[in-house]
C-alpha cells in the first residue's frame, strides 16, 4: 500500500512573488545533506518567481544556533548577505565551504528591506546520547517562537532523523535500495513563498 503521508501539491502560481525577499539560514553540520536541501529550496523559490538576488542566504555553526541566527536575519533590515542565490545558482562558490560561508563574497549584491519569510535549515542525526533530543526540541520551539514573535513566517527546515540514510533520502540523495528519496528543501521553498504572500503587509 502506498503511503498517504506527504505535502499537498504546492500552488502552481504565486502572483506578487517578484517583489518578495526570502531568507535562508542553514546550519553547517552534516553539510552533505544540508547542501542539496539549500539548493532545492532555492530552486523552488526561484521557480515560484522570486528574484535570485532577493534570496538572502547565511549560515550558523549548527541547528542549536538556528533560532538566534534566524531572529538576527529577520532583525537586520539592511542585510549584507554572506551570499545570495546568484552565487549558488552561478555555482561561483559552494555556500557550504567553510571558507565561503565565513568570508565576504567577492561580489556581494547589497540587498536591503524586510524579509517576507525565512527558511531555517538544519540536519540533526540521532547519536548515542540524548544531545539530539535536547537540540531538536529547543531548536523547533525556538524557531516557532521567532516566527510568532516577529510575524515573519519561519519555515521549519530541520530534519530530525535516526540514521544517515534517512537524512540523505530526505535531501533526495539517498544511497540505498536504489531510492534517492525526495528533496524536502523543494517543499520548504514553495511553503516560504506561499506563507510570505499569505502574511504579506
Ligand atoms: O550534535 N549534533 C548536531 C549538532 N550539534 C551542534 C549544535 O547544533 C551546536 O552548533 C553546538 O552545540 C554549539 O552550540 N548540530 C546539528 O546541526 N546537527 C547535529 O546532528
Amino acid at each position: 500500500m502506498t503511503s498517504i503521508k506527504g505535502p499537498a501539491p504546492a500552488p502552481t502560481s504565486f502572483p506578487g512573488s517578484e517583489k518578495l525577499r526570502i531568507g535562508i539560514v542553514h546550519a553547517r553540520w552534516n553539510s552533505e545533506v544540508i547542501e542539496p536541501l539549500v539548493k532545492g529550496a532555492v530552486e523552488s523559490i526561484v521557480k515560484a518567481g522570486v528574484k535570485p538576488e532577493n534570496i538572502i542566504i547565511d549560515s550558523v555553526p549548527g541547528s542549536w544556533e538556528l533560532p538566534i541566527g534566524t531572529s538576527r536575519m529577520i532583525a537586520g533590515s539592511q542585510i549584507q548577505a554572506s551570499s545570495n542565490a546568484n552565487d549558488l545558482m552561478g555555482g561561483a562558490t559552494s555556500l557550504l565551504d567553510g571558507e565561503a560561508s565565513t568570508t565576504t563574497p567577492t561580489t556581494p549584491k547589497k540587498s536591503s528591506g524586510p524579509l517576507d519569510a525565512v527558511i531555517s535549515i538544519g540536519v540533526l542525526i540521532k547519536g548515542q546520547t540524548m544531545h539530539f533530543e535536547y537540540i531538536a526540541e529547543s531548536c523547533c520551539q525556538g524557531l516557532m517562537r521567532v516566527g510568532l514573535d516577529t510575524s515573519v513566517p519561519v519555515i521549519l527546515g530541520v530534519l530530525t532523523v535516526l540514521t544517515e540514510e534517512q537524512a540523505l533520502k530526505r535531501a533526495g540523495v539517498g544511497r540505498q535500495d536504489g531510492d534517492k528519496g525526495h528533496n524536502h528543501g523543494e517543499d520548504w521553498g514553495f511553503a516560504a513563498v506561499e506563507m510570505a504572500l499569505k502574511t504579506g503587509k
